[in-house]
């Protein structure tokens, strides 16, 4: 059993992936294969420099963050330009780790928590879809305190996404998070109960 999780940024994705897993869900996290491909040696950070230039690098070979994302999120035909290079090997090693969790654990409910699911058509992939919902000012809110980012830096991030709203429109299952963590973690056990997992 497979199911995709997506939602905004920062609307708790991650906090909800967590509760799954300690409920004994496997996770497969798209945010972290991410980072994995941007690692010095990695073909595919070689290609974003090669693309961005040096400008996007730290001396140490490393990948300058936060300086990529005040460009890609600034400008949407270099976002693309981002996503062309790096969604295919992120895509592919999600494959390779649904595959093997599959095989290997074919009980378990496999998570794959993807923030832009929807906007790269994923949704045939995965059985259902459950999509963690906040509303947009709350998700601002969330995002600035979080990340120390000015309403406009954070306003940009969501506009580089599908609205919240409308991917909660589309989800299977949604999880409301605007309220406590207890109130997040009651939706959770409820779901855990009605999908009648051990
Ligand atoms: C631009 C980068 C360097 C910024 O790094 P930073 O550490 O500031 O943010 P982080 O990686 O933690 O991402 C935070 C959130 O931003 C959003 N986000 C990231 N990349 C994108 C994108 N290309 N388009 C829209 N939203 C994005 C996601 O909701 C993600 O959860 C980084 O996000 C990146 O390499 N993005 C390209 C890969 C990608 O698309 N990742 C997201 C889904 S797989
Ligand atoms: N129910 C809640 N009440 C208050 N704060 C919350 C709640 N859930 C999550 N948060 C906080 O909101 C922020 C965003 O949550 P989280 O990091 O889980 O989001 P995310 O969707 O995984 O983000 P990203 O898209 O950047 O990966 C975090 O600082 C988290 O601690």
């Amino acid at each position: 059993m497979n199911i995709g999780l997506t939602g905004g940024i920062a609307t708790g994705k991650s906090t909800v992936s967590a509760l799954l897993v300690a409920k004994g869900a496997l996770l497969i996290d798209a945010d972290a294969i991410a980072r994995e491909v941007m690692l010095p040696g990695h073909p595919v950070l070689a290609a974003v420099i090669q693309h961005f230039g040096q400008a996007v690098m730290n001396s140490d070979g490393t990948l300058h963050r936060k300086k990529l994302g005040e460009i890609v999120f600034a400008d949407p035909a270099q976002r693309q330009a981002l996503n062309d290079i790096t969604h295919p090997a992120i895509r592919e090693e999600m494959r390779l780790r649904m595959v093997a969790y599959e095989r290997e654990q074919p009980d378990k409910l496999v998570l794959a928590d993807i923030p832009l699911l929807y906007e790269s058509g994923l949704e045939s992939l995965y059985k259902e879809i459950m999509v963690v919902y906040v509303p947009r000012e709350v998700q601002l809110q969330r995002l600035m305190l979080r990340d120390g980012l000015t309403e406009e830096q954070a306003g940009l991030r969501l506009s580089a996404q599908m609205d919240i709203e409308q991917k909660r429109s589309m989800a299977d299952i949604v999880i409301d998070n605007s309220g406590t963590l207890a109130e997040t973690e009651r939706q959770i056990e409820l779901f855990w109960q009605r999908k009648g997992l051990a």
